[in-house]
């Protein structure tokens, strides 16, 4: 079984019902366990900025499905909670990333592994310090990394222990 983190927001519709849903399908995935949820954060948009804030969160994942296999699964839930993409880094109902999996590096076309983006966003860095704060880039830790980001100022605690199925 491989390790893998992922990193899931949305800033469209009803924000929190839809990072339910997308864990919900996680959870019932064939060969996919669930096993952390980070609280969620109410974070303000990064890259694209004329939108409304987004919910994120970050979650652990046990799973058999490679790495390819696993961004169509990712793809497909986001189908299925209907994500629109009309501009870049602009509003969506549920965005997954895969952060990492295992200690595979890949960079194609396709799949970029560790996320390119992920130390710079701490969006993505707050949440998943709190379901593993061992996570290194390099020798240093996230939360070094953290201290060092200006948009850090834009993660506000939404709300803990917010999962009980859907
Ligand atoms: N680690 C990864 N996780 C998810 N998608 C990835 C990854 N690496 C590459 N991709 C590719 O990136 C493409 C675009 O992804 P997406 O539309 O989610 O980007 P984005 O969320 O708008 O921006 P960002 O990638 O900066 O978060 C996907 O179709 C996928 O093939
Ligand atoms: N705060 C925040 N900003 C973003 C996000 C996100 O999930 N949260 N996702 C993006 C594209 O992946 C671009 N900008």
């Amino acid at each position: 079984m491989s390790e893998v983190y992922l990193s899931l927001g949305s800033n469209l519709g009803d924000r929190e019902e839809n990072l339910k849903r997308a864990v919900f399908e996680l959870e019932h995935w064939e060969g996919i366990i669930l096993k952390k949820l980070s609280p969620i954060y109410e974070t303000k948009p990064v890259g694209y900025l004329n939108q409304d804030m987004f919910l994120n969160i970050a979650v652990e994942v046990e799973t058999n499905i490679g790495p390819y296999d696993l961004l169509k699964v990712v793809n497909e839930i986001e189908k299925k909670l209907k994500r629109q993409r009309l501009i870049r880094w602009g509003p969506r109902t549920i965005d997954i990333d895969i952060l990492l999996y295992d200690d595979i590096e890949l960079n194609d076309e396709v799949l970029t592994i560790p996320h390119p983006r992920m130390w710079e966003r701490a969006f993505v860095l707050i949440p998943l310090s709190d379901i593993n704060p061992f996570i290194k880039k390099g020798d240093v830790y996230i939360k070094d990394l953290i201290a060092e980001l200006p948009d850090k100022e834009g993660v506000k605690l939404y709300k803990e222990n917010w999962y009980n199925g859907v």
